[in-house]
């Protein structure tokens, strides 16, 4: 996650597509890059989907007539996911760049109608990833369990491994009474506000290693929800621009919560 006030380089760091020059390219083309070369066709996939989240409303940055997407959680798994959200599977990285471009037209779009050049909304990427696996069948964990199928009188099992990333451009943080909004900006302030803090809870919450993780209060934090337990990481860029840079670099912190961890960086 990026995390920073308006015109810092949340999405500079993030979002970058670096289509001539690889070294320009932001850490979403990177970590597919990453993903994509150590993937083996016959036995791996992987899937994205593009979002935007703007005034408690998660909007398809894929096909933006779909909004309103609701968010599932597996009461058995906790695992989250979005029913409703254009899912695609990725050929290679050239069509990871066509697809952030589509999300990037789209985002831009949206603020466009918005009368401004800073993301008013969370956009997020997730990466699905799958690998099919044999295993012989003493090896398996209980939580694997779930995901196999079983063939009848042979010890090895065919097993999916399933993992999710996401990227995450949080809308900019600026405070409501110096940015001085009004109206409809008021209101769209006060739903980022919503949501950053309570992301700022759920991760004091985690630094704590409190019992209680609380992801119930905004959409933002329940989309997050499996990210912040189990086995997760999460990495949180504190984007701060030039003027602060210098002195940031001195207060960059590393926290370990309790069920996963959160590595926070400041740049
Ligand atoms: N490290 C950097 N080097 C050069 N230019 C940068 C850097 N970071 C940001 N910029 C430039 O600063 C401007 C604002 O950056 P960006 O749009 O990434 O900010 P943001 O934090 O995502 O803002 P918002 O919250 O309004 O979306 C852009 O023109 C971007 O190209």
């Amino acid at each position: 996650m990026a995390y920073g006030q308006t015109g810092t380089g949340k999405t500079y760091t993030l979002g970058r597509l670096g289509k001539d020059d690889a070294s320009e390219r932001g850490i979403m083309v990177r970590a597919l890059e990453d993903i994509i070369s150590s993937m083996s066709v016959t036995s791996d996939s992987v899937e994205v989907s593009y979002l935007q989240l703007y005034m408690e409303s998660i909007q398809d940055l894929l096909a933006p007539e779909k909004v309103n997407i609701p968010i599932n959680e597996d009461p058995k798994t906790g695992e989250v996911s979005l029913p409703g959200a254009t899912v695609v599977k990725l050929r290679d990285l050239d069509h990871l760049l066509q697809l952030l471009q589509v999300g990037e037209v789209n985002r831009h779009a949206a603020n466009t109608k918005l009368n401004t050049e800073s993301s008013r909304s969370h956009a997020i990427l997730v990466v699905y990833i799958r690998r099919s696996v044999h295993e012989i069948i003493d090896k398996i964990t209980s939580e694997e369990k779930d995901t196999r199928t079983e063939l009848p009188g042979d010890n090895h099992v065919p097993l999916v491994r399933k993992s999710k990333l996401l990227i995450v451009d949080l809308a900019g943080s600026e405070r409501i009474d110096k940015s001085g909004s009004e109206g409809p900006l008021l209101e769209e302030a006060k739903f980022i506000n919503l949501s950053l803090s309570s992301l700022g809870k759920c991760i004091n919450a985690l630094a704590e290693n409190s019992p209680h993780i609380p992801t119930r209060d905004s959409k933002l934090t329940r989309l997050l929800r499996d990210s912040f337990g189990g086995s997760a990481r999460t990495s949180l860029i504190i984007t701060v621009g030039p003027s602060a840079r210098n002195h940031a670099e001195t207060t960059s912190t590393i926290m370990f919560g309790q069920r996963g961890s959160i590595r926070i960086s400041v740049v």
